[in-house]
């Protein structure tokens, strides 16, 4: 255990989170998604919902800035106006805790896979509510 970081991030998701920079993007998907069929690295928490994985997540990791839409949910399959409960969860949560809070874009779903395809690692999270996937974008932190 350590202090200040939330005790759901294992020494390998720690690992990865610190070795990414700006610019890269990190997969927090749910427990249908395709994870190994992405080709990069691929970490579980299973029994973990997706949401406490990005709150997790973005307590650590700033969500990048430089760029209109760092953050992107997958369109359900034949209403890609439809948006679930579990993606207005996501944005509550990047409201609440990103330092530059964006609105969440969205990409239809085998955009999403070819989008998932270039990240950096994926976390395959116990989330059964469908649609639980988001790709966050890592932005910087400043000097003091
Ligand atoms: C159609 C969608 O495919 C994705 O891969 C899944 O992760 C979603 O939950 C949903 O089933």
């Amino acid at each position: 255990m350590l202090r200040n970081i939330p005790a759901i991030l294992s020494p390998d998701i720690l690992h990865t989170l610190r070795a990414m920079g700006h610019g890269d993007e990190l997969v927090i998907a749910d427990a249908n998604f395709p994870a190994y069929s992405m080709g990069c690295e691929v970490m579980r928490l299973d029994g973990i919902s997706a949401t406490k994985v990005l709150e997790a997540v973005l307590t650590l990791m700033p969500l990048d800035s430089f760029v209109p839409d760092p953050a992107h949910t997958m369109q359900v399959v034949g209403d890609a106006e439809a948006v679930p409960e579990i993606v207005k969860e996501f944005q509550g949560i990047i409201d609440r805790t990103a330092d530059h809070p964006a609105p969440i874009a969205t990409l239809e779903r085998f955009a999403f896979y070819e989008r998932a395809k270039t990240c950096f690692a994926v976390i395959q999270t116990g989330e059964s509510r469908l649609y639980g996937n988001i790709i966050v974008k890592k932005g910087v932190i400043p000097p003091k």
